[in-house]
């Protein structure tokens, strides 16, 4: 068997897991790379590239092979039409693979899968497209950018064809992984030394301080900066967050939906020591999860309760200086790093977990002390979810908006920032999307 069959039997099994077993992708995909270790760092990308590639433009790629397919794909044998998903997405955006090897690989995995019958079929269909693929033309928006009908419609009626256009075509860019420096282990320099004696190919991002864009290694727990608690795999718009709460020295924080921590890591990190952040969740395996972290980085001025968000801790009441509320939500800002969401919310979704969100603040912003900060955050794109529920928190309780100006860099700017939020657009914002409300209880 030759080496593109292994690593493209590896996609397959992976893509598997997510398209037909519900599998999360980065979950699945990082599970994945670390079971791999001992591949070759290049057949490692190759994969990652023809995963994250396969799902991003998944309904671009159904609709080419239903168009060169009497077999539709829905009606396919699903190891077919995975083989299939994943050819078509090499012979579209993989120029470095000849199309006779993509179908030729392609017809041997389905042989390999006991599909021997079917050869023919997936060697026919691949040939076609790879024979006409200089002429595709898409027939709507939401193909062209892969992205489901109700989303381009909500986004176009909300922010416009322009900005909707931008940023559905940045999540289909290839996206460098996002780092926040933990200054509280180590000083900028001894940072960029262990990365870069690693290899890592590292650039400030030049909007944040001590926020990095890695690029060109090989996966994350393989760098020694990340196993010592260095950095943290942090997006700019969330560290924001950490920012936008200024926690001073002693600070409490109670951080009421944190897992995986990262938000509530960088406040202690603020924190230098001093103080204590709470980081709650649901259960005891997203705590676990906290805890990994937090072992990780060795801060001590952090601990973990499994509490839910939505029952009152009496204990709690009027206590925090500081409550970070970053709340299940949709997820519509983080489609580039997560392409299968767009493909398994609904509609209906939305309405469902804005008011999980209000249910959430109703509880969670009694822990807030007389002069004391709430911050509330989503990583998603919807004004439903996130201006229209700032507004009624304001109208539902004793907060006052407060003036996030200057908090969040210099390259930041808005006018809504004086009124204490912002809604961050990928590719309009140089981040994921985003949504930052912070308020100050009267
Ligand atoms: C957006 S994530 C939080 C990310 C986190 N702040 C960070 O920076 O790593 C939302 C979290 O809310 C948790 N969650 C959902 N419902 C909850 C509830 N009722 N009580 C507590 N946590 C909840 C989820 O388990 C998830 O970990």
């Amino acid at each position: 068997m030759t080496k593109e069959t292994d690593s493209r039997e590896i996609a397959l099994d992976i893509l598997m897991e997510i398209l037909e077993k519900s599998g999360y992708s980065h979950v699945i995909l990082r599970q994945a790379l670390n079971k791999y270790q001992f591949l070759e760092k290049s057949e490692r990308a190759f994969i990652s590239r023809l995963v994250e590639g396969t799902l991003e433009y998944l309904l671009q790629i159904d609709y080419v092979i239903d168009s060169f397919s009497s077999t539709k794909v829905k009606k396919m044998k699903p190891v077919i039409r995975t083989i299939l998903r994943l050819s078509v997405y090499q012979l579209l955006y993989m120029d470095r693979v000849p199309d006779s090897a993509v179908c030729n690989e392609a017809v041997k995995l389905a042989v390999k899968r006991k599909f021997t019958g079917l050869k023919g079929f997936v060697n026919g269909v691949l040939r076609n497209i790879s024979r006409n693929k200089e002429t595709l033309t898409w027939p709507n928006t939401s193909i062209q950018y892969s992205m489901p009908e109700w989303i381009v419609s909500m986004w176009e009626k909300e922010y416009g064809k322009d900005i909707s256009a931008t940023m559905m075509e940045s999540f289909l860019k290839n996206k460098k992984t996002t780092v926040r420096c933990n200054y509280a282990n180590g000083t900028k320099e001894e940072i960029l030394k262990s990365l870069e004696e690693q290899g890592v190919m590292v650039t400030e991002s030049g909007i944040f301080e001590g926020v990095l864009y890695l690029d060109k290694y090989d996966y994350l727990d393989s760098l020694e900066a990340f196993r010592k608690g260095l950095i943290q795999v942090q997006d700019l718009s969330s560290v924001f967050v950490g920012e936008a709460a200024d926690p001073k020295p002693e600070d409490y924080v109670i951080d009421v939906c944190g897992a995986p921590g990262g938000k509530s890591i960088h406040i202690a990190d603020k924190l230098r020591g001093t103080g204590l952040v709470e980081v709650r969740d649901l259960n005891t395996y997203k705590v676990e999860m906290i805890q990994q972290n937090i072992d990780r980085c060795g801060f001590s001025n952090i601990r973990t309760k499994v509490q839910d968000a939505l029952v009152l801790d009496q204990e709690s009441i009027e206590k925090a200086d500081i409550v970070i509320a970053d709340l299940p939500c949709s997820g519509l800002g983080i489609m580039g790093r997560k392409p299968d969401i767009k493909y398994r919310l609904k509609p209906e979704d939305l309405t469902a977990l804005t008011s999980l969100q209000r249910d959430i603040l109703t509880t969670v912003q009694s822990y807030v002390k007389p002069g004391g900060t709430l911050v509330f955050s989503t990583c998603t794109v919807n004004k439903q979810e996130n201006e229209e529920n700032a507004r009624w928190f304001l109208k539902q309780f004793p907060f006052d908006p407060l003036d996030l100006t200057g908090k969040l860099g210099t390259e930041i700017t808005s006018e809504t920032l004086k009124q204490g939020y912002i809604q961050l657009l990928p590719g309009i914002h140089p981040c994921d999307g985003f949504f930052l409300s912070a308020f100050i209880k009267r």
